[in-house]
């Protein structure tokens, strides 16, 4: 089983924008505790069809999607719930990598997945990449592949995939593929994640916010080398320092996420509350992941929440063996 964690951009800059469309960002991403779950099973191929091949008829992998969100992807069609599914993507692009370098074991178990899917979907948490990230995991233990294999796949799948494969606190930089180690952070942070039920869609906010001019420049940003050592001086430096360029564009499109801005600033503790990625999650930063949990319970109490998705707890932080360290 693998974790696919959510995860939170702490800031999100806009910094550019490249010839094919695609946006430059600074982000500082950070990753929670709150997942969806991924398990694989390997089931033997029929003796009568021979090895198995990734382009044949049949195809090696199969997915079943369960969890709270599980039937929201079933609902958005079956190409979702299937073959466009970023697990079996995934799967896919790392096979006919694997395939190309000549490491694809010669008799191709068949791989069932089993998505446990847990997080809101288009909610800018980047549960789908993260969901692919978990699958490339799993397949290279699987199938015993170099790391660098999945390195290099995953900027394939999505921008938001390289960061999701490293999963731990990580600037990002360029369109999300040059990564580096974010400077120390508060050991025993809490986070509170709400989301409101709308989906957002990230390339309609990336073009509501070029239509609208594009962010307003600024010099780049440097992050103090020491990290911070509290979650009051972490929260005090985003404020000061750091926006969320997406969120104008996305309370735009969707202005719930207003309300829930709103709302988590006069729970008890909060010492931020931001959009994160393209929205339309919102998260508040806590002392630790109890005084999350006590901002929750306040939270569910109101009655502008009671159809809200909320999650309380505290940050992950995963050893993963994925080629070079950011
Ligand atoms: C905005 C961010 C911030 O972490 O998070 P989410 O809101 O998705 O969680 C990410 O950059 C999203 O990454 P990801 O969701 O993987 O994006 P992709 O599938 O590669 O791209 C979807 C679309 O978003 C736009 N896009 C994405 C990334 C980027 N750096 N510039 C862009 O302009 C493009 O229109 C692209 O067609
Ligand atoms: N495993 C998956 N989980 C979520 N979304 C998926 C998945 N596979 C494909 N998708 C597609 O990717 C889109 C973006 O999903 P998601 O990663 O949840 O967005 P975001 O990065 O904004 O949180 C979804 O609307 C859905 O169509």
């Amino acid at each position: 089983m693998e974790r696919a964690c959510a995860k939170i951009n702490l800031y999100l800059h806009v910094t550019g924008r490249r010839a094919d469309g695609y946006h430059l960002l600074d982000s500082l991403a950070v990753f929670t505790d709150a997942c969806d779950r991924l398990f694989l099973e390997t089931l033997p191929p029929p003796e009568a069809s021979g090895p198995r091949n990734i382009s044949s008829d049949q195809p090696p992998f199969t997915l079943h999607l369960g969890g709270q969100f599980g039937r929201k992807l079933l609902n958005e069609g079956k190409a979702v719930a299937g073959n466009d599914n970023l697990v079996l993507k995934a799967a896919r692009f790392l096979a006919e990598a694997a395939g190309q370098t000549g490491e694809l074991p010669d008799n191709l178990a068949l791989i069932a997945f089993r998505l446990e899917k847990d997080l809101p979907v288009a909610s800018g948490i980047g549960g789908g990449s993260a969901d692919a990230a978990a699958a490339l995991r799993l397949l290279t233990a699987c199938w015993d592949l170099k790391p660098e294999l999945q390195v290099q796949v995953a900027p394939l799948l999505g921008a938001d995939v390289p960061v999701c494969l490293l999963q731990r606190p990580t600037r990002m930089e360029g369109i999300g593929e040059q990564l580096s180690a974010a400077p120390a952070l508060p050991p025993a942070m809490g986070m509170l994640l709400v989301n409101p039920g709308v989906a957002v869609a990230t390339p309609a906010i990336f073009k509501a916010l070029a239509a609208g001019g594009g962010p307003a420049a600024r010099a780049p940003l440097v992050l103090p080398s020491q990290g911070w050592q509290s979650v009051e001086g972490l929260a005090g430096w985003l404020q000061t320092h750091t926006t969320n360029d997406l969120e104008g564009p996305a309370i735009a499109q969707a202005p719930v996420i207003q309300d829930v801005l709103t709302i988590l600033r006069q729970l008890p503790e909060i010492r931020l509350a931001r959009m994160s990625g393209s929205g339309a999650t919102c998260f508040a930063l806590l002392e630790s992941p109890q005084a999350a949990q006590r901002a929750r319970t306040a939270l569910a109490s109101h009655p502008q929440a009671a159809s809200w998705w909320h999650w309380a707890g505290g940050m992950t932080s995963l050893p993963h063996k994925t080629g070079p360290q950011a």
